[in-house]
């Protein structure tokens, strides 16, 4: 198990990353609660901190979520603080941090599995003040990594994970561990990012779509503004999410088995086939004499390049589309719009410098695409990155044009942090979790 240095690179291991906001983010708490009355905010943590037991100044806590992802396990521990009862609780920041591999690669060793949640789990116990760890909130949501394993072998990671929370001092909800259905991870991170975009707070919203490219699957986010986009889309595309007092009525879908990674085993013809002793899967999206071994999902794969075919953008382009056409719905609303990017949209075009890694940046679809042809024309050029390169950025672009209808000059905004907290599902999570447990309004 290995810290992924490049999730963590800007965040401080066991030391809080304080927003810089946390007055932006009162004025939006504020507004999201407009028919706050004073009994109402005296509800507010009633429970949590029963009057007896409130400090009498300043009040802090914590919900502990992790995300059990394809590639990796993360844990983020939130801090909210109520500075007095007549002002609403800020969002003060986020402990971050990150092991792989993810959880769907201990599928035969479950306890080897939970243990790396232990590790994480042992930055809460020093994280949260002994005072508060039994009234915080532990839960562990896993994402398509787990939805492409067998019910037993993912029921006994989410067991022994089950155990390991049962065993901290913190609070463990009733289905505290479990596999999250897909459509919440898009309307999760819908939420997280237009709440640290303070595009809830207003009336007038003007709240921004979200694209979510993880290992195993990816999912797409918006709020839709024209009937046709209700009329036309299947109606499981279409749901209603209660949040902040608020009911949105939100287009999201989750595609299993379009993550990155996935589609890498698709464009090599290698998903949810029984792989044969040594079978070769090849490729002409991978350099001409490359051949090697890669381990997904508990399984190793032998893949390599065309060594006596065509190689490049143009029949890597082919071969990806196979993969992605005709399997995607395509609102027309959204060929239009702006987009929030992230997960691996932001990873493949920090490593091929579309964007700063740390700043994140504007781009339109066709820069991926641009940049797709440079890499897989130019393979031997760019042979000291990953291999994957050229299929990666070519299934990027295949699926952002063939596959959800976008135009070349469609607007992505490529976002890791806002205010410095991670955009991910996570933050969505929890003000739900703390929401359902009675924490927050
Ligand atoms: O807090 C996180 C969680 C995930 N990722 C990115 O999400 C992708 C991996 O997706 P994941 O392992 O979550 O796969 P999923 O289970 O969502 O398919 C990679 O680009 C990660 O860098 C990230 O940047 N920050
Ligand atoms: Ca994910």
């Amino acid at each position: 198990m290995t810290v992924d240095p490049r999730l963590t690179a800007s965040s401080d291991p066991g030391r809080m990353t304080s927003s810089r906001l946390p007055i932006l983010l009162a004025l939006v708490f504020s507004s999201l609660f407009p028919v706050f009355s004073h009994s109402n905010r005296e509800m507010w943590f009633q429970d949590l901190f029963p009057p007896n037991t409130c400090p009498i100044n300043a009040k802090t806590f914590y919900g502990i979520m992790f995300d059990a992802g394809s590639t990796g396990t993360r844990i983020h521990i939130y801090t909210f603080v109520q500075k007095s009862p007549e002002i609403l609780p800020e969002l003060e920041g986020e402990i971050f941090e990150s092991v792989k591999p993810g959880l769907s690669a201990y599928a035969d060793q479950p306890e080897k599995g939970a243990e790396s949640v232990k590790r994480l789990l042992d930055m809460a116990i020093d994280a949260v003040p002994p005072h508060l760890w039994k009234k915080t909130p532990v839960v562990l949501k896993a994402t398509a990594g787990l939805r492409l394993l067998s019910e037993e072998k993912a029921q006994a990671l989410l067991s022994e994970v089950k155990e390991v929370f049962e065993e901290s001092p913190f609070l463990v909800p009733e289905d505290s561990v479990s596999i999250m259905d897909g459509s919440y991870e898009g309307i999760l991170a819908w939420i997280t990012v237009n709440f640290l975009t303070g595009q809830l707070a207003g009336h007038n919203q003007h709240t921004t779509g979200t694209l979510d490219l993880g290992g195993a699957s990816t999912q797409i986010t918006f709020l839709p503004r024209f009937e046709e986009t209700l009329k036309e889309s299947p109606r499981d595309f279409l749901t209603s999410f209660e949040m902040f007092n608020s009911t949105y009525k939100l287009y999201t879908h989750s595609y299993l088995g379009f993550g990155l990674k996935a589609a890498r085993l698709a464009t090599l013809g290698a998903l949810n086939t029984e792989v044969a002793d040594g079978q070769m899967f090849r490729s002409s999206c991978l350099p001409k004499q490359l051949e090697a071994e890669w381990h997904f999902g508990g399984v190793k794969y032998r893949y390599g390049g065309n060594k006596e075919g065509e190689t490049g953008f143009k029949p890597c382009y082919l071969e990806v589309l196979k993969v992605v056409k005709g399997k995607l719905h395509q609102p027309d609303e959204i060929r239009g719009s702006s987009f929030y990017a992230f997960s691996y949209y932001y990873d493949r075009a920090a490593d091929t410098n579309l964007i700063d890694y740390e700043q994140g940046g504007v781009l339109e679809v066709r820069d991926f695409e641009r940049k797709a042809k440079e890499v897989c024309d130019n393979m031997e050029r760019f042979s000291s990155a990953s291999p994957f390169l050229c299929m990666d950025l070519t299934y990027i672009t295949a699926l952002l044009k063939e596959g959800f209808g976008f135009r070349d000059n469609t607007l992505l905004q490529l976002t890791k942090k806002v205010n410095n907290i991670e955009t991910s599902w996570t933050l969505g999570a929890t003000f739900h979790l703390l929401q359902s447990l009675g924490i927050t309004y």
